[in-house]
C-alpha cells in the first residue's frame, strides 16, 4: 500500500520538480535523504525511477566522483611509490642509532633527493596507531609542538583524504614555518596497517601568502604488530620531503632526521599518557 502511494506520489510531482529551483528543491532533496535513510533501514523501498532517488544520491555523486577517484588514485600511487622506496634494499647509509633501539638511515635517490628511514618499536597495537596518526590527524598538534595545526580539508571514503598542514614557527629550529597540502591513504593488509601521502593540489587552497610551502612525499608508515607482543608494533617511517626555499642542503639534511627523532619521542609520550590513563580507570 504504502509503495503503490509513493509511487503515485513520484508521478504526480515529476514534472513540477523539473521546473523547480532553490530553496524548494533543498527541501525535496532533504525529504529524498530521509526517504533513502528509512529506505537503507529496509523500512521502504523506492522504484528505479522515482525521481527522489536521483535528487539524492545521483546529482551529488556524479558532481564528486572525478575528484574523488582522482584522490583516491594519487593516495594509493604515493603509497606504493613510498613503499618501493623504503623497501628497496641497496643504498642506505646508517644515520643514527639511540640507545633505545631506533635507527634512522638515509639514501640519496636519483636527482640528489635526500630520504629518511626511521626504525623504532612502539608500545602501541598498529590499529591504535592508525588511529592516532590517521583517523584522528586533526589532533596531532595537542602532542606534537612540530606541528601547529592540521586540518583535513576533504574525506573520500574512510581511507583517503586531503589534508593542510602547518609547522609551528620553531619546528626543527633552524627550517621556517611550512605549510603542506596532501593527499594521505591508507590501507591494512592483513595485520600491518600502511599510511602514505604526497603533496597535492586543490583548487579552493593554493599556497598562502607568507607561507612556504613545502612537499611532503611520497612518504608512508608501515605499522606492523611484534610477533611475539602484538600489542606493541614495529614502526617504520619514510621521510621524503623537499621543504622549499633557500636553504643550504647540508642543514635540511641535518633538520630532517632530527624532526623525525622528535616526532618519534612525541609520539611515545602520547601513548606513555594514553596508557596510564587507561591504567587508572
Ligand atoms: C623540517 C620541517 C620543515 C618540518 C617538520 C615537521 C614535520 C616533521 C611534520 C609536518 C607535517 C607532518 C605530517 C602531517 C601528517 C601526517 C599524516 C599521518 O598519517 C602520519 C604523520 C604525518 C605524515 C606527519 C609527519 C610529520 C610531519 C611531516
Amino acid at each position: 500500500m504504502l509503495r503503490a502511494v509513493l509511487k503515485l506520489c513520484c508521478g504526480i510531482t515529476y514534472p513540477h520538480l523539473r521546473s523547480m529551483a532553490g530553496l524548494q528543491r533543498a527541501a525535496l532533496a532533504a525529504f529524498g535523504q530521509e526517504i533513502a535513510h528509512l529506505q537503507s533501514r529496509g523500512q521502504m523501498a523506492l522504484p528505479a525511477w522515482s525521481p527522489l532517488r536521483w535528487t539524492e544520491s545521483e546529482s551529488r555523486t556524479a558532481a564528486l566522483a572525478d575528484e574523488d577517484v582522482f584522490y583516491l588514485k594519487q593516495g594509493e600511487a604515493a603509497l606504493n611509490e613510498a613503499l618501493k622506496i623504503v623497501e628497496s634494499e641497496d643504498g642506505w647509509k646508517l644515520e643514527t642509532a639511540e640507545k633505545n633501539g631506533d635507527v634512522i638511515y638515509s639514501k640519496v635517490l636519483t636527482g640528489n633527493r635526500k630520504v629518511f628511514r626511521l626504525e623504532a618499536e612502539l608500545n602501541a597495537s598498529p590499529e591504535e596507531l592508525h588511529k592516532i596518526l590517521f583517523f584522528r590527524v586533526e589532533e596531532m598538534h595537542e602532542w606534537n609542538p612540530s606541528i601547529r595545526h592540521i586540518k583535513v580539508l576533504k574525506h573520500v571514503g574512510r581511507n583517503t583524504m586531503v589534508t593542510h598542514e602547518v609547522s609551528s614557527e620553531t619546528t626543527g629550529n633552524l627550517i621556517g614555518q611550512r605549510d603542506f597540502l596532501s593527499v594521505r591513504h591508507s590501507s591494512k593488509r592483513e595485520s600491518r596497517v600502511y599510511l602514505g601521502g604526497a603533496a597535492t593540489r586543490l583548487e579552493s587552497l593554493p599556497p598562502q601568502p607568507g607561507f612556504v610551502r613545502a612537499e611532503d612525499g611520497p612518504t608512508c608508515i608501515i605499522l606492523q604488530p611484534l610477533q611475539d607482543r602484538p600489542e606493541r608494533s614495529r614502526f617504520i617511517w619514510l621521510l621524503n620531503m623537499d621543504v622549499k626555499g633557500w636553504l643550504p642542503q647540508s642543514l635540511v639534511n641535518k633538520a630532517l632526521p632530527r624532526a623525525q627523532a622528535d616526532f618519534t619521542k612525541h609520539l611515545r609520550r602520547r601513548l606513555a599518557a594514553q596508557n596510564s590513563e587507561n591504567s587508572r580507570c
